[in-house]
C-alpha cells in the first residue's frame, strides 16, 4: 500500500529537508525524531565505490517498512529499464523515486508518472563545469510534465562537492516560473546551507556527506545542528 505523503504539494512553502544515503534503522527514526521530511536509500550496485551505503532490494524494501508515515521515502535508481524501475516499485513502495540516470527516456518516465501517480518522480540533473543555464534548462525542459521536482546536483553524485549555485539560482527561478519544485544538492553543510539556500531558493535541500560520519553512517549531531539553524533562520 503506498501512503501518501507530498513532499511538493502546491501550496506548501516551507524549506524541506532530505537526508540522503541512510542505511540504519536507528537513523531514521533519528531523523524522523528531528523532523526530517524525507529519507534516501541507494539502491543497488551502480552508486560507486562504496558498499556500506548501497543497499539491495530486500534492504531498501525493509528500511522503507520503517519510515514514519509523516516522512517520505526516496530510492535512488540508476536503472532506465521501464520493467526494472517498475518492479522496483512494487517491490520497494516508496513514497518517491529519484532518477539518477540522465538516459531515462521521455515515453518511460511519462510512463511511470502517469501510472503511480501516488508516487512521487524527481529527476536530478548533474550541473558539470562547462554547463550553463541553457544547457540545464535544455536538459529539464523535456521533462517538465512527467516529474514532481527536479533535483538540482554536482556533477559527481554523493561526493560531497558544490557546484556553481549561481548556475542553479537561474535554473530555479526559470522551473518555479512553470510552477515546478526543485531541490538543491551537493556538498551542502551545516556552514553553506544558509548562504545557498538565500541564493538558489530550493524547495528542499538534500544532504549526505555533510551529515554523515562515514559512508551510510549520519551524523546526527550534525543534522540536528543543520534544523536549528534552519529554524533560527525561518527556514
Ligand atoms: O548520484 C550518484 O551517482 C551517487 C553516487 C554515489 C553515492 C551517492 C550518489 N547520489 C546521491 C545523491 O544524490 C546525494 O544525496 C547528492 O549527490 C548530495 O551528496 P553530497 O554532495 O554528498 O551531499
Amino acid at each position: 500500500m503506498f501512503i501518501e505523503v507530498g513532499l511538493f504539494e502546491a501550496g506548501n512553502n516551507k524549506l524541506k529537508v532530505k537526508i540522503c544515503g541512510v542505511t540504519r534503522p536507528q537513523d531514521i527514526i533519528s531523523c524522523s525524531n528531528l523532523g526530517i521530511d524525507a529519507v534516501g536509500f541507494l539502491l543497488g550496485d551502480r552508486f560507486g565505490r562504496y558498499p556500506s551505503d548501497k543497499l539491495s532490494l530486500m534492504e531498501v524494501a525493509n528500511l522503507i517498512n520503517l519510515v514514519p508515515n509523516d516522512m517520505t521515502s526516496v530510492v535512488l535508481i540508476k536503472s532506465v529499464d521501464k520493467e526494472e524501475i517498475i518492479s522496483i516499485i512494487e517491490k520497494t513502495e516508496p513514497n518517491a523515486i529519484q532518477l539518477q540516470n540522465p538516459l531515462i527516456s521521455s515515453e518511460t518516465l511519462k510512463f511511470l508518472f502517469h501510472t503511480y501517480t501516488k508516487v512521487e518522480f524527481i529527476k536530478t540533473i548533474k550541473i558539470q563545469e562547462t554547463d550553463n543555464v541553457n544547457s540545464i534548462l535544455l536538459n529539464a525542459l523535456p521533462f517538465t510534465k512527467m516529474v514532481d521536482a527536479f533535483l538540482l546536483d554536482s556533477a559527481r553524485g554523493g561526493s560531497g562537492k558544490t557546484h556553481n549555485w549561481n548556475i542553479s539560482k537561474e535554473v530555479v527561478g526559470y522551473l518555479h516560473s512553470l510552477k515546478i519544485p526543485v531541490v538543491l544538492a551537493g556538498g551542502l553543510t551545516t556552514n553553506n546551507v544558509l548562504h545557498s539556500v538565500n541564493l538558489v531558493k530550493p524547495n528542499m535541500i538534500d544532504l549526505m556527506t555533510g551529515v554523515s560520519l562515514e559512508r551510510g553512517i549520519k551524523n546526527i549531531d550534525e543534522i540536528k545542528k543543520l534544523q536549528n539553524i534552519l529554524k533560527l533562520n525561518e527556514l
